[in-house]
């Protein structure tokens, strides 16, 4: 170890630089992770807050070299700032993790590092406040004997675990007054100590244990052991649809709490979060900490330091939370691990789930991967003995799997205008006279995805995407799904002015609301998508007012299948089971397995069994085979022998380059160019495209892909870098050159990359 110099400071900022700033210090430089503000660029007075980092010696030697080249001459080096006041270092394992996926995704490490310090550099920390600490290791001659009663004993036990903590929060973990804390305190038993200043809850190990059954003892067994580890693992929880995944994962949770470790759990969804949390209340005794993007930034510094002073426990959150400054990870968790929101869209391109499992192994923690259809990503990981497995096979309590029967439209048209069909309507009838709830479901937004002119054939478009409108009946308004584009309801065609020719083209969910409506006049509806549900809090009232039996007919999206618990529903219809099976997406069929798996399986969890019917024009597609004999074993095989061939993901790897421009010729001429110099001819190496992207036209954008597929066995990475090194000199000759007559040079052409792509639009 050579001490830092002290002359100079390498010093990470939120800008999209290859890599860390050389900054002189007088004196000693401050430790690595500390946040401080720096001066940039030649203006006077900009500065931003950076993150003091590690010397590439104390890096990672597997990472690339991306310290900026060539050493700046000492004198002529800036001055750093002071440090942030009351904001702990990132720890190292925060600053491992935020050079990994830099590195990984190929994004430069500061807009990595801009996600994980987001949160203090906006809001600052509160002010501390007194918290308390048992007067030593030992219990003071005092509190013994008669004086060392229970409540007492529980207050002392909860002020020696982790940091500080405050009266109230002493009270709460000990489930006792203030008084007996206030007691203690007067006695001198308990010490003034620092603490952040926000109340953080203590949940409690075993604050209320269900009685697993066999199955569940047995797979929870095995991830307590790994959690008793405390060292790098990873375990796909596989279970059925109600098989009590959460209740499993729990006991991991529990055997982490009990070791006085912090644990991370990832929805897919912030939807999730409030049915989530109030489960957790019941097992644990208090909620949980949560942290999403729609947090207020005092919330989300609370958080924030909550994790970085080791006085948040267990944080559940969504897929951002993995850059929170845990002080000691010990469990993470990522629920239902097959989700395609894993995926960041947007910014840095990574992916949630397989992120989850990189911070866990810097951490020295397992983690736990959980679904009911894991992906083919997670079972070839587990078929390869990396991660571990285990399995639930039967749903608990008793409850049987629904059955599911195919509704063939062709045999069964509904009437023009309508969507539902006869067999699919006497079943929901059938189910409210019984008393019972069912659920519709139709994967798609508002009214109708498409408004036509019968007269002249006009198409109502976004003029931003190359994606029709979507009508909102509710608003009375088109609106674009790609962008933020809305416009009032038309009147009249723009085309041929005609003005009762307009006419709605398909379904949309609002539509099965009408049709619903006018078919069971008497039912208690609800309509379950994004666009009812404003608030978190709107979410949650509307769960529970189907999980508790208030109503009895739902008509919903995606927003339904989640992993709610409905014990009265017992009918599901699937209105368009083939939505999603078509388009360039290759993992087309193995999503709409799991969503249909997923909506299938909120049927008939708890007496009474369930029954879920497919409308589908095509009841002869292996999936609808698949799901009407319980198949999903045969219909996995079938996509991984589809796949295996061609090396698509699992067997091999894929990164997508997207070139977009405003003008269509500009995107075109750059792609050719990227691909002209990319690296053909390379073993095991497949260039794809250039070609128009399946969304031609976004926001504005002409859009052209391509794609790298790499055998398993070459690093993709390395390759791409050399590639866009390539590219980069390609576009410097140019622009030396001025071709005036290239487009591509001129204006605002992008290229992204995008490592293991799972949006191909
Ligand atoms: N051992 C148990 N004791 C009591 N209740 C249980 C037990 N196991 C599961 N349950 C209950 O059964 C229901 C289903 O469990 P859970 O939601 O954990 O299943 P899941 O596998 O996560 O389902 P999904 O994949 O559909 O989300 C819940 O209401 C849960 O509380
Ligand atoms: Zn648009």
């Amino acid at each position: 170890m050579t001490a830092p110099s002290a002359s100079r400071a390498a010093v990470l900022v939120p800008r999209p630089f290859p890599g860390p700033l050389d900054y002189s210090v007088q004196g000693q430089a401050p430790a690595p992770g500390t946040l401080v503000h720096v001066p940039l660029g030649r203006g006077k007075g900009r500065e931003v807050v950076g993150c003091v980092w590690d010397t590439p010696q104390e890096r990672s030697s597997t990472l690339a070299a991306t310290a900026m080249g060539g050493a700046v001459a000492a004198a002529r080096l800036k001055p750093l700032g002071s440090p942030l006041p009351g904001v702990p270092p990132l720890p190292a394992t925060l600053r491992r993790f935020v050079d990994w996926v830099a590195d990984y995704t190929m994004s430069p490490p500061g807009m990595v590092l801009a996600m994980a310090v987001r949160a203090p550099v906006q809001t600052p920390p509160r002010q501390p406040v007194p918290g308390w600490r048992p007067v030593a290791p030992e219990k003071p001659p005092g509190l013994t004997g008669a004086a060392a009663t229970p409540t007492r004993l529980r207050v002392w036990a909860a002020a020696g675990q982790g940091t500080a903590k405050t009266v109230p929060e002493l009270a709460s973990a000990a489930q006792c007054g203030v008084a007996v804390v206030r007691g203690m305190i007067n006695k001198g038993w308990l010490v003034q100590a620092e603490h952040s200043g926000a109340v953080n809850p203590t949940p409690q190990p075993d604050y209320e244990r269900p009685t697993l059954s066999d199955d569940q003892r047995k797979a929870a067994s095995l991830l307590v052991s790994q959690v008793d580890k405390a060292v790098f693992s990873t375990t796909l929880l596989e279970g059925v649809t109600g098989s009590g995944k959460t209740e499993v994962y729990f006991e991991a949770v529990e055997q982490a709490l009990r070791m006085g470790r912090q644990v991370l759990v990832l929805l897919p969804e912030i939807a999730l979060t409030a049915q989530w949390g109030s489960r957790f209340e019941k097992r644990f005794g208090c909620a949980p900490l949560i942290w999403h993007s729609a947090l207020g930034g005092r919330a989300r510094t609370d958080v924030w330091m909550a994790c970085a002073t080791g006085q948040a426990r267990v944080v559940v959150g969504a897929r951002s939370a993995l850059f929170l400054p845990f002080a000691d990870l010990g469990l993470v968790v990522v629920d239902e691990e097959h989700e395609a929101t894993y995926k960041q869209e947007e910014g840095v391109l990574y992916h949630g789930r397989d992120m989850a499992v990189v911070r866990a192994r810097l951490a020295g923690a397992p983690c736990i991967l959980a679904s009911a259809t894991p992906s083919l990503e997670t079972r070839a990981n587990v078929e390869k003995g990396r991660y571990g497995h285990v399995l639930l096979p039967r749903r608990h309590g008793g409850a049987l799997m629904p059955a599911v029967k195919l509704i063939n439209l062709t045999k069964n048209l509904p009437a023009p205008g309508q969507w539902l069909s006869q067999p699919l309507r006497d079943a929901v009838s059938q189910t409210l006279d019984r008393g019972e709830q069912a659920l519709l479901f139709l994967n798609r937004r508002g009214y109708a995805p498409l408004t036509l002119c019968r007269h002249c054939g006009y198409q109502f478009e976004c003029p931003h995407c190359s994606a029709w409108m979507v009508e909102h009946k509710s608003h009375q308004r088109l609106t674009c799904h790609h962008c933020e584009h809305s416009e009032p309801a038309p009147a009249f065609c723009p085309q041929c002015g005609e003005s009762d020719m307009l006419a709605a083209i398909g379904p949309g969910v609002e539509r099965i609301h009408e049709e619903a409506r006018r078919l069971w006049p008497h039912a208690e509806l609800l309509c379950l998508a994004s666009d009812e549900m404003k608030s978190p809090e709107s979410l949650r009232q509307a769960i529970e007012r189907v999980a508790s039996g208030q109503t009895n007919l739902i008509i919903g999206t995606q927003l339904v299948a989640k992993g709610w618990h409905f014990p009265h529903l017992t009918t599901v219809g699937v209105v368009d089971a083939d939505l999603g099976l078509n388009g360039a997406d290759l993992r087309a069929g193995e999503r709409t397995m799991q969503l249909l798996q997923q909506v299938a399986g909120r049927a008939g969890r708890a007496e009474r069994p369930g029954t879920v019917w497919l409308q589908s024009w095509d009841v002869r597609h292996p999936l609808m085979q698949a799901m009407a004999h319980d198949d999903m074993a045969g219909f996995l095989e079938a996509e991984k022998a589809a796949r295996a061939p061609g090396f698509w993901p699992p067997f091999g790897r894929l990164a997508a380059l997207v070139v977009s421009a405003p003008i269509a010729e500009q995107a075109e001429e750059m792609a050719q160019l990227v691909a002209s110099v990319g690296p053909h001819g390379v073993p095991g190496v497949q260039i794809l495209g250039p070609a128009p992207a399946p969304m031609a036209f976004l926001r504005g954008r002409h859009r052209q892909r391509l794609l790298l597929k790499t055998q398993r066995s070459v690093a993709l990475q390395p390759l791409l870098r050399q590639w866009l090194a390539k590219v980069a000199e390609v576009e410097k000759e140019h622009s030396a050159g001025r071709q005036a007559k290239s487009l591509s040079w001129q204006g605002d052409v992008r290229l992204t990359v995008d490592i293991d792509p799972v949006s191909f639009m």
